[in-house]
């Protein structure tokens, strides 16, 4: 067992021990609130039953009985209440940070973490830390307190039954520990199973139609119900372990109880104890177990959560490559850039070499730079360290305004076409206020305008209320781009980054969004990864990869 998940797991649990500490103070006084119970119990039948005392004599100790109950679910109640909420908390924090975390590792930093794996990570692991906190630590801390005040109480009453309790109690936790030990491998597994599952099944819905064009639909599934398989068959080995585990200690703590019975029984009759002392010691017997059996059957949340870990610590592993680039729209506009200049820039992926070497241009406003080169040259890579989704290892890109002052990179605006725009399944409206929720519909129709769609949205029977489907599968390619296009425009951005704006498109569609290109560059900096003639006619400067900038009579000979 790591024990790198073990401080992981603690650190997270730590910031609910304030809680915790109360949920485990109100566990303490539960333990006493149920001593004085069973005290008044033993009382009340020996006085009526052995005793013969008359009923309303034993008001008192009844009533007290009754409050000592009362009391003791109240703050029981209370007890899960504050582990649970506290457990809440903690979890709903650590998931927030997980999914601010997400944004700081960036889609290239994500790229070597399978989707499905992700998902199951930050769903099912993240929800199996609840029960190890809210359940586990405090049900932990009450195996110590509610035996070691009951073990107290019967020393004072008999030293026979204290004996056996005391050398009985401490083989639950030590057995525990033995099991654990090898059930955590079974737990391990049935994780691992899990987290592949749940990458298959992404896998194979993501790859459906590619699956299905190479007649291997059904393979696919066969693959996807074997490992769900494999997954069940691990739940059943696990599950097979936490019932035996629980007999068996059901078993021994009904052995210590009727030991204690018996010794007890005989020393009764033998007069050596009297009847109360000895019921009072029979009602606390099985009460000092409890606790021990309560924290086994929880003993598996911990097993569980430490598995989890697993998962949420190959997330935690990857680099944070994204650099807080772009300013939001609601953030007051600061000076536009005049140039954007690449000044020897180096980049590269985890501790491979460089992808690129010493890149320099400038592209200035008003003006299309069309970055071209042969494929894996890198063309990508520099679109993803313009974006901020990766650092540059050397070099700089600065934006100067007209004055030659440089603006900070949180303040660039800069809006992204990828060559497959994501749109979710929602509608036109509210995938184009992704950008600025607050867009009324007057500034999306100017948008939609600027991107050329505006027309395709008025013809549209529900307009802005079209639903997209999932993907903008309800849409062709291109309007997909220009929909994609508007919505990069709602960031007001000055710089506008394209990759392959035009690939995959016929020659209308195509010269739609070359058209618009060209407009949005008479007051921004526009930058586009393309081959396409359609783009590099209405580039001002090509950049080829790796050799360097070509002047436009080189740009004519390269359309060409
Ligand atoms: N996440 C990554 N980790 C490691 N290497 C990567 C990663 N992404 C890309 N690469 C490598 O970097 C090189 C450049 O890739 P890039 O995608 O930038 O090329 P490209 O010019 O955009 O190619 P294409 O025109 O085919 O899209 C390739 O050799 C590629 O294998």
């Amino acid at each position: 067992m790591s024990a790198g998940r073990i401080s992981d797991i603690s650190e997270i649990a730590r910031k609910a021990s304030p809680a915790l500490a109360v949920a485990v103070g109100l566990g303490g006084v539960g333990a006493v609130l149920l001593v004085v119970q069973m005290i008044l119990l033993a009382k009340l039948v020996a006085d009526v039953a052995l005793q013969r005392l008359p009923v309303e004599a034993e008001f008192w100790p009844f009533t007290g009985f009754l409050c000592a109950a009362l009391m003791r679910c109240c703050v029981q109640w209370a007890s899960e209440m504050t582990g649970e909420q506290a457990a809440q908390k903690v979890v709903t924090v650590f998931r927030q940070d997980l999914i601010q975390r997400l944004f700081r590792i960036g889609p290239v930093g994500l790229q070597d973490l399978e989707t499905g794996r992700l998902a199951t990570s930050l769903t099912d692991s993240v929800a199996a830390l609840q029960p190890y906190i809210a359940q586990y630590i405090p049900r932990a801390a009450a195996m110590v307190i509610l035996p070691c005040v009951i073990l107290a109480v019967v020393a004072g009453l008999d030293g026979w039954s204290f004996l056996i309790l005391a050398m009985t109690g401490p083989l639950i936790p030590i057995f525990m520990a033995l099991v654990g030990y090898s059930a955590q491998g079974l737990m391990d597994r049935q994780w691992t199973r899990l987290l592949l599952l749940g990458a298959s099944f992404f896998d194979a819905v993501q790859g459906l139609t590619t699956l299905r064009l190479f007649g291997q639909a059904r393979e696919s599934v066969k693959m996807v119900q074997a490992m769900a398989e494999a997954h069940r068959l691990a739940t059943m080995q696990v599950m097979r372990v936490a019932f035996l585990t629980s007999a068996v200690l059901e078993f021994f703590s009904s052995l210590a109880v009727a030991l204690v019975a018996i010794v007890l029984g005989s020393r009764l009759l033998s007069g050596q104890v009297d009847f109360q002392t000895s019921f009072l010691v029979l009602l606390l017997a099985p009460e000092y177990f409890a606790p021990l059996r309560n924290f086994s059957a929880s003993y598996h949340a911990r097993q569980n959560a430490l598995s989890a870990m697993d998962g949420l610590m190959a997330f935690m592993r990857l680099p944070e490559l994204c650099v807080d680039q772009g300013a939001r729209p609601h953030q007051a506009k600061t000076a536009a850039p005049e140039k954007l200049i690449f000044k020897d820039v180096s980049a590269g992926y985890g501790q491979g070499s460089d992808i690129l070497c010493g890149i320099s241009f400038t592209a200035h406003r008003g003006t299309i730079t069309a970055v071209t080169g042969a494929s894996g040259c890198g063309k990508t890579t520099l679109l993803h360290i313009l974006l901020g989704m990766m650092p540059v290892r050397a070099g700089e890109i600065i934006a100067v305004d007209d004055a030659g002052s440089r603006i900070a990179a949180q303040n660039w605006r800069i809006g992204w076409v990828p060559q497959s725009p994501h749109l979710l399944n929602e509608t036109i409206r509210d995938n184009l206020r992704l950008a600025d929720p607050d867009a009324d519909d007057t500034r999306l129709r100017s948008v939609a305008a600027l991107a050329g769609v505006l027309s395709f949205i008025n013809d549209l029977p529900d307009g802005l209320d079209t639903v997209v489907g999932d993907r903008g599968t309800a849409l062709s390619g291109g309007e997909v781009r220009r929909l994609a296009l508007a919505r990069a425009l709602m960031n007001a951005p000055d710089i506008l980054v394209f990759d392959e704006p035009t690939a995959d498109l016929d020659s209308a569609n195509a010269a739609m969004i070359a058209t618009a290109l060209k407009q949005l560059a008479a007051s921004r900096i526009v930058i586009a990864v393309s081959h396409r003639p359609d783009i590099l006619h209405q580039a001002t400067q090509v950049f080829h990869l790796p050799e360097g900038v070509l002047h436009l009579n080189e740009i004519q000979r390269a359309v060409a």
